[in-house]
């Protein structure tokens, strides 16, 4: 513990600190630091100031709420504080909170001896804290939160906002003359996605998530922008009411939805006791990246509006509410370098090296950055704190730089003007986003990009030629194109790493096999850009033949189903070079012959009905019923004897059985898989 004087150091240093950031985070709606690292700090000062309790001050950042307004705007005085929440991470310190809640409730006479305390489950969306007054059922005043006590008069902002009624329903009953609403006013991903490319293509300022598009559309000084920025809003609280209240939070809510007002009750949830908590913060865990808007947590609000009362509040925040938090779907690290990759038609990708940083569940050493117009739009600089984010299963972005930390010594990206795996000139065509080393197949990245889609599943189909063996076959010279593969030999292959004899054979039988692959196949596992697999299919049906389509010039070409003017221009082009020639001549002399394409069918699994039980390795039952579907099957619910297949995961249950009965097969999710093809 620290002694006395260094305590009053350290507290004074954290809270000039995290008024810093308050004032960066709450009045300029762009944080200088990630969530993470300002909670750290606040845990800190909290630590310090339990351990040295006579240090804490009124000043205190964690005796406060916010921050004060921003004056521009005109201040609000609330009627009623508006508080923040407090928040627990852990399943312990859940279940502490239910405890104390409990154990108050108890001796009080609120709750009996084994009785669970009822809680009502909602989420925590990002966005900012509103409270709009109503007097005799019209919108007459809004405010942000502020500092708690004072806030930020957006009544003429929040008026733009089209789900926010400007005079409440009076359908049931005679409205209050007065009633003060409280909800966090947000934004879709979607829509937040959109913002942030109109205002690049503008020249103007990118938000870093959607929290902070929110806020900073809601706090304009022009009300006309804001009616501009797709903000959304939910009630889930209220300040000022002049009317007796119900029994029940979520009765409140409830007229509220009648008053025309917006509240999220798919996501409501009545718990008893912390475990059914749990379960719902697990639930609603699992739909976090399918949402649509972000939210960093669930809130647990105690339902019953007496038992609140007997709680009451702590400095910032209520006793009888908790938010359960998600962990941070964002973190701040410093941009190391940025490298660039090589793909299969010579797109130069540069990728964001990252000091690694934890961040959605994983730790991230590097990320896409797409192409350079990219790197200019977010303006990332060598050397910058960045924000990162992983939402769900997303792959990581780097998000934008904070340029109030941006180091003396941060270097400029240049795109490198030679390819750094084989030396040739990288070029960017005017019109095109990407720059392409113009090496070709003498680039090694890129035959080896080119062999791994001509060796993948939907091309040649060859099984066991993973990246890490196509690299060493690559780098020792021995495959140059696809007609190299059908001479590759067990004992050759068996001498290279983690190959034996028996992986050997696999692999050189699976080439064999590909000896007579379908013409649509051949021609897709050319890796022509922009012929793609469908594409490649129907080129093979038009022409018959590779002779007839490398003869072809751009008007026949043109007369195959689907090309335009971009394919057929792509087609030409690959033929007029030689190497490429020579390929399909050397398969030819091969002996590689290809199989005429089937006729299209109408689909695959046409007048076939599918029951999906159990739990599916890979896809949800979702996914893997949109696929049936879109192959022309059929999905039902219940098994009987016109089902053609039963689809059965882990844990199948009745399903399994109906379909053993009645002697319909059952696969599982590899055959549907193989059916799909
Ligand atoms: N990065 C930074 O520099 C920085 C600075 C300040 C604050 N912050 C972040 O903000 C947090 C503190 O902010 P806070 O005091 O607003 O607390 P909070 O955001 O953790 O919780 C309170 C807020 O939750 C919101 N909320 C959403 N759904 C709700 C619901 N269903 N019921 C009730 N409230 C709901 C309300 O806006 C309310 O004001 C910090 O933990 C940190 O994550 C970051
Ligand atoms: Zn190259």
């Amino acid at each position: 513990m620290l002694d006395f004087i260094a305590a009053s150091e350290r507290i004074a240093q954290l809270r000039k600190e995290i008024d810093q950031h308050n004032h960066s985070y709450y009045i300029n709606d762009s944080p200088s630091i990630s969530d993470v690292e300002y909670d750290a700090l606040m845990g800190e000062l909290v630590a310090i100031e339990a351990a040295h309790p006579q240090l804490i001050s009124p000043e205190s950042p964690t005796q406060r709420v916010g921050s004060a307004p921003l004056s521009a705007l005109g201040g609000v005085t609330h009627q009623v504080p508006m508080l923040s929440l407090g928040n627990a991470f852990e399943e312990d310190e859940l279940r502490a909170f239910d405890k104390r809640v409990g154990d108050a409730l108890r001796a009080a006479g609120k709750l009996t001896s084994d009785g669970a305390v009822e809680y009502f489950c909602e989420l925590k969306l990002d966005g900012l804290a509103i409270n709009i007054r109503y007097e005799n059922g019209l919108l007459v005043q809004a405010a942000t939160r502020g500092d708690g006590q004072t806030g930020e008069d957006v009544t003429a902002n929040i008026k733009t906002i089209k789900s926010i009624p400007l005079k409440l329903r009076e359908d049931h009953e005679p409205v209050p003359a007065v009633l003060e609403v409280r909800g966090e006013i947000f934004m879709n991903a979607a829509d937040f996605a959109l913002l942030n490319e109109t205002q690049a293509s503008r020249g103007d300022k990118i938000f870093v998530n959607p929290r902070n598009a929110a806020a900073g559309s809601l706090r304009q000084l022009d009300p006309r922008i804001t009616a501009q920025r797709p903000l959304r809003f939910f009630a889930y609280g209220w300040g000022e009411v002049s009317r007796e209240m119900p029994a029940l939070h979520s009765e409140m809510l409830d007229w509220f939805a009648t008053l025309g007002l917006p509240v999220n009750h798919t996501e409501h949830f009545l718990a008893q006791g912390a475990t059914q908590l749990l379960t719902y913060y697990q639930r609603v865990g699992e739909k976090r990246a399918t949402l649509g808007y972000d939210i960093d947590g669930v809130v647990y609000k105690v339902n019953d509006l007496a038992a609140q009362r007997v709680l009451g509040y702590v400095a910032r925040a209520p006793r009888f509410a908790i938010a359960h938090k998600f962990p941070a779907q964002e973190a701040t690290t410093t941009l190391l370098g940025i490298d660039v990759q090589v793909g299969r038609t010579g797109a130069i990708t540069p990728v964001a090296r990252l000091d690694p940083v934890f961040v959605g569940g994983v730790t991230v050493t590097n990320a896409t950055l797409h192409n350079e117009d990219e790197i200019r739009r977010k303006d990332l600089w060598i050397g910058d704190r960045v924000v990162v984010r992983r939402a769900g299963d997303v792959i990581p972005e780097v998000v934008a730089p904070i340029l109030a930390r941006r180091p003396v010594d941060a270097r400029y990206f240049v795109m490198p003007v030679a390819c750094p795996v084989c030396g040739s000139a990288i070029e960017r065509v005017d019109d095109e986003t990407i720059a392409r080393c113009t090496g070709g197949l003498f680039c090694a990245a890129q035959r080896k990009q080119s062999l791994l889609h001509a060796v993948s599943r939907k091309a040649l189909d060859i099984e066991g030629l993973g990246e890490k063996l196509i690299d060493q076959l690559v780098e020792r010279d021995r495959l140059h194109s696809i007609v190299d593969l059908f001479s590759l030999t067990v004992t050759e292959l068996a001498e290279y790493d983690r190959m034996g004899e028996k992986s050997a054979q696999n692999v050189v039988d699976s080439i064999q096999a590909a000896r007579r692959p379908t013409l649509g196949r051949l021609i897709f596992s050319l890796g022509i850009r922009h012929v793609g697999e469908t594409t490649a299919r129907d080129l093979a049906r038009h022409f018959g033949s590779i002779q007839s389509l490398v003869d072809a010039d751009i008007d026949a070409l043109q007369a195959a189903p689907d090309v335009g003017p971009v394919v057929a221009g792509s087609i030409k082009r690959f033929f007029a070079e030689q190497h490429n020639l020579d390929i399909v001549i050397a398969l030819n002399a091969q002996g590689i012959v290809p199989e005429p394409e089937p006729v299209a069918q109408l689909s695959a699994l046409n007048g076939k009905t599918f029951v999906l039980t159990g739990t599916l390795p890979v896809w949800s039952r979702d996914e893997a019923a949109a696929e049936i579907l879109a192959a022309g099957g059929k999905v039902s619910g219940s098994v009987s004897k016109k089902t053609s297949f039963v689809v059965a995961g882990s844990d199948a249950g009745s399903k399994l059985a109906k379909a053993t009965e009645l002697g319909v097969p059952v696969i599982d999710e590899a055959v549907l898989r193989s059916m799909l093809h």
